[in-house]
């Protein structure tokens, strides 16, 4: 990017910062009806605006909510606090699809939410959102930010303060050819990731296992979106991580680790929080850790790039550099929107890296395929950028095997209908809580045949007309609000996951048995995953 020399660099007092947890925030809270945005009417709503089965092309006639098949509040309450149901969402979604039908509905205290679990509805809902969707109820996220004086970022902001936001981040980073330009720095990182495999080997008797392979990926994945959205190296993956680097990752840590409790601190009516001081302390503590460290890297940016001014010198940068520099939003907007993208882009494509490897080790002949596919279009050795991504369809194959069916990061994503819709043949009053069931819809026999095999080789194309994705697997959502990172997470997933199966064979370590799935806010593994990176012969 060229500045202009006139141009004026804003300075902070100038101006006043996928898993995953949007639906599990929807289904935990016990806020009020009114504060969520439920119609007062709830379930036994009469249409106030007359739909007809035609608005919607459907031929039955129109049911009420009440009318809709679902567990009892009571069922709910021993399932999920008795049960462990948080820890269980993903299949108790495969559950209620068989037990109640591709729509259900459920209570959780006042709030009642509707689950969607079927392809067709879900893309009915979604092709009939309106300007600036909203996924679900925000209000602890948007408390902290007004009690600190922050702005809201992409995830948590809402209406106009939200479609301006995303109206400059989307011509950034929506588009492959937007993030080709960052091949270079995320292929230096995944130069550190391989040198980092090597290293943590040698520390195994076995010479070859990685222990928790997810703790490599997490450092990936934070040094790969950072190196895009800071415009600098964190040192996630050197021996000693700086300390500021290793604060940021303790106050990530407990924003996840302790997931069910800074979720309560939504749910938690402020009068009880003098009794119960925990969630809402440790929600406000790991947010205070987050936005201080975007607060040190875009603030080191503006400075280098005021100094680089001075002495007259040409600004060339990224995305940081250009937000600085054009000012379309402001500093706390920046800040606010950088914190969000951080939170939102490490754990899901690092969980995703690690479902992948652990899939690629679970099924040698599939892994030697992918390394034959990649060997002959690169060559022998040489490394892979953006534009060489579509050449590699079995590489784009295996992260859509991946995420988009077996083991879809955010299992689940949420919508609060903005006007009264009719769905799956219920009224559907404005202002109701949807769950979009993604993990059924993406298990579903009827989309996708013999659905429990991994078959990266099911997403190849073979003619235009032969679109295999659809909204049965949407991982990243959908429409004006689907994630705005999702080209940075495929080029880091890409990127990484070829030179890692150009450089080892990837191989499940005795020490790990069958892997399970639970849902931890984000679809993660139960148990550690342990694999043995044994190098090729080039
Ligand atoms: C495998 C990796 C990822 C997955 C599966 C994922 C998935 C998702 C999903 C499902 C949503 C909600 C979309 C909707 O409601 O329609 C979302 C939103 C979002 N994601 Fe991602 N994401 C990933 C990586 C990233 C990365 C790397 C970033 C940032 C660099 C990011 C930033 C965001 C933001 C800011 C939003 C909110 C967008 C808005 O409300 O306008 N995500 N993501």
């Amino acid at each position: 990017i060229k500045t202009p020399s006139n141009i004026t660099i804003p300075h902070r007092g100038e101006s006043t910062l996928h898993q995953m947890f949007f639906i599990l925030r929807a289904l935990h809270k016990s806020a009020s009806s009114e504060a969520l945005g439920i119609s007062a009417a709830g379930e036994e709503a009469i249409p106030q605006r007359l739909i007809t089965p035609a608005d919607v092309g459907e031929k039955t006639s129109i049911k009420t909510l009440k009318e809709m098949p679902g567990p009892s509040t009571l069922a709910n309450l021993i399932e999920f606090f008795w049960r462990d149901g948080f820890s269980r969402i993903h299949e108790i979604q495969l559950e209620h699809r068989k037990k109640y039908g591709k729509i259900f509905k459920s209570h959780f205290g006042p709030q009642l939410v509707v689950s969607i679990a079927d392809r067709d509805l879900v893309a009915q809902v979604l092709r009939a959102e309106g300007v600036a969707p909203q996924r679900g109820n925000m209000e602890s996220w948007k408390e902290y930010r007004d009690m600190r004086g922050r702005s809201t970022g992409l995830i948590s902001a809402e209406g106009e303060d939200w479609l301006k936001m995303r109206s400059v981040l989307r011509q950034l980073i929506m588009r492959p050819r937007d993030v080709a330009v960052f091949s270079n720095d995320v292929n230096k990182v995944v130069d550190d990731l391989i040198k980092r495999v090597h290293v943590l080997r040698t520390q195994e008797s076995d010479g070859a296992t990685v222990l928790n392979v997810n703790d490599l990926f997490f450092k990936y994945a934070m040094e790969g979106v950072a190196a895009i959205l800071y415009e600098c190296r964190l040192g996630c993956l050197e021996n000693e991580i700086p300390q500021e680097t290793q604060d940021y990752i303790t106050a990530l840590h407990l924003m996840f680790s302790s997931f069910k409790t800074t979720m309560y601190a939504g749910a938690i009516p402020k009068w009880l929080r003098p009794i119960i001081p925990k969630p809402w302390e440790e929600f406000c503590l790991s947010w205070d850790g987050l936005f201080k460290f975007s607060l040190i890297h875009v603030d080191k940016r503006l400075s280098e790039i005021k100094a680089q001014l001075e002495q007259g010198e040409e600004v060339k940068g990224g995305l940081l550099t250009h937000m600085l520099i054009t000012k379309e939003m402001n500093m706390e907007e920046i800040y606010a929107n950088v914190t969000e993208m951080l939170l939102a882009g490490v754990d899901t494509t690092s969980f995703t890296l690690s479902w992948a490897s652990y899939l690629l080790a679970r099924h040698p002949q599939i892994q030697q395929q992918i390394f034959t596919e990649v060997t002959r279009t690169l060559g022998p050795g040489t490394v892979a950028t953006a534009d060489d991504v579509p050449r590699l369809p079995l590489i784009r194959g295996l992260v859509k095997e991946t995420l988009s069916r077996l083991f879809p990061v955010l299992p689940g994503n949420g919508r609060i209908t903005q006007d009264d819709l009719v769905v799956g043949g219920y009224f559907i009053p404005k202002g109701t809580q949807l769950a979009l069931c993604h993990y059924s819809t993406s298990l579903d026999e009827e989309t996708f045949a013999d659905a429990l095999d991994f078959r990266p080789d099911r997403w190849i194309r073979k003619d235009s007309t032969d679109r295999v994705d659809n909204f049965g697997s949407i991982p990243f959502g959908y429409g004006i609000r689907s994630c705005i990172g999702r080209r940075i997470a495929e080029l880091e997933m890409h990127l990484a996951l070829t030179r890692l199966i150009q450089r080892f064979h990837i191989g499940v370590s005795p020490l790990t048995a069958d892997v399970k799935a639970k849902t931890h806010g984000l679809l993660c593994p139960a148990t550690p995953i342990n694999l043995q990176f044994v190098d090729r012969e080039n």
